[in-house]
């Protein structure tokens, strides 16, 4: 997708270095997503601060580090990489005072998005771009307070960020465009898959899916007519497969055989009228929330989330391999 100005950008210092020359990336929250990013930058060689309030939070990333960092030498570590670049600061403004590039990646509530982005604006050096990984409030919503909103963008990434290569790059009302082109240069060669929005739109481009199936799941759990564990076999023995190779649309064009996607929308297109779907969110009840907890706990099998992590980095890499998307692979040199 192309980027275009939007005609309210505030105007943002340049960039203080090239996406490309980036050596010192902050991580703003660390959990499950600040802490795969500082996994991940630090794979690519880079020096990573992060921040995070909570008291138990430096040894929980050091934790998460060292559970992905076995898959990360699968992946191949960039030259000099090492977990010994990871500085974890005891204040916001330490770990940005340098940062060539920030990640922030805090709660999903808006006024903390708000506040943090307005704290991270005044304490980073002037022009250097600031991602937000959250999900779904568009950069509109949360750059009300920053005294420079222009180098505020979102920088959607997909758990867990440093096996996933997909990152969504959008920019608000107020970003300057040159930071959402800044970002996406910078993610592609941090080396992530990057699409660029010229525009926001509610869950950016996969959560928007993610969530169309996810509603539908839960109403079939509410209603009974699907176990977790059904729902779960059903994407991962069935279209889940194909999804790793290609997407929705090129899938179902093969579904119309020789005709390709003018046959099969000919043939099927019809049915999208069909009451299939039901799209509105079910009611997140008690029951429901059980149900869905209690599934996730029967399908899991005794196993403990750092073993079910540990078996989806293994299945993630196979699948990035047997696709040809691992570096030194025979397909991937040549894509
Ligand atoms: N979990 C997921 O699958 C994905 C989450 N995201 C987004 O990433 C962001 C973080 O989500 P998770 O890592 O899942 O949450 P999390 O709960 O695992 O981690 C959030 C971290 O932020 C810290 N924190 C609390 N207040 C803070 C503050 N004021 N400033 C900085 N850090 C603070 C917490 O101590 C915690 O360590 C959210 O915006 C979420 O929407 C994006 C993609 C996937
Ligand atoms: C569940 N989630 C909305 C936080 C998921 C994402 O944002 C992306 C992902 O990792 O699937």
């Amino acid at each position: 997708m192309s980027v275009v100005p939007t005609p309210a950008a505030a105007v943002s210092a340049p960039a203080p270095c090239s996406p490309q020359d980036v050596r010192r990336v902050a991580c703003i929250g660390a959990g499950v997503i600040g802490g795969g990013w500082a996994a991940h930058f630090l794979a690519r060689g880079y020096d990573v601060t992060a921040w995070d309030p909570a008291p138990d939070a430096a040894a929980r990333l050091r934790r998460l580090i060292a559970a992905a960092w076995p898959a990360l030498e699968q992946l191949g570590l960039a030259k000099g990489a090492s977990r010994d670049r990871l500085t974890v600061a005891a204040a916001l403004e330490e770990a940005v005072a340098d940062a060539q590039f920030v990640q922030e990646s805090a709660p999903e509530k808006l006024d903390l998005k708000r506040d943090l982005l307005a704290r991270l604006d005044a304490a980073t050096p002037a022009g250097t771009v600031i991602a937000s990984s959250t999900s779904g409030y568009p950069m509109t919503d949360m750059q009300t307070q920053a005294a420079d909103p222009g180098r505020l963008v979102v920088g959607h990434p997909f758990n867990p960020p440093y096996l996933i290569p997909l990152v969504e790059v959008v920019g608000g009302e107020l970003t300057a465009p040159a930071a959402v082109d800044w970002a996406s240069r910078f993610y592609d060669a941090a080396g992530k898959s990057v699409i660029t929005m010229d525009r926001e739109v509610p869950g950016f481009i996969a959560n928007r899916l993610q969530e169309a199936l996810w509603r539908e799941a839960l109403h079939m759990v509410a209603n009974g007519e699907a176990t977790v564990a059904e729902i779960d076999a059903s994407i991962t023995e069935g279209p889940g497969l194909r999804w790793a190779v290609m997407g929705p649309m090129l899938t179902f064009a093969l579904a119309g055989g020789e005709g390709g996607m003018a046959h099969m929308l000919d043939h099927f297109g019809p049915s999208l009228k069909s009451p299939w779907t039901r799209l509105d969110a079910p009611e997140l009840d008690r029951a429901l929330y059980d149900a869905v907890v209690a599934g996730c706990e029967d399908a899991a099998g005794g196993r403990s989330i750092a073993d079910l992590v540990a078996e989806r980095d293994r299945g993630v890499i196979d699948v990035l391999r047997a696709t040809g998307r691992l570096p030194g692979s025979a397909e991937g040199a040549a894509r």
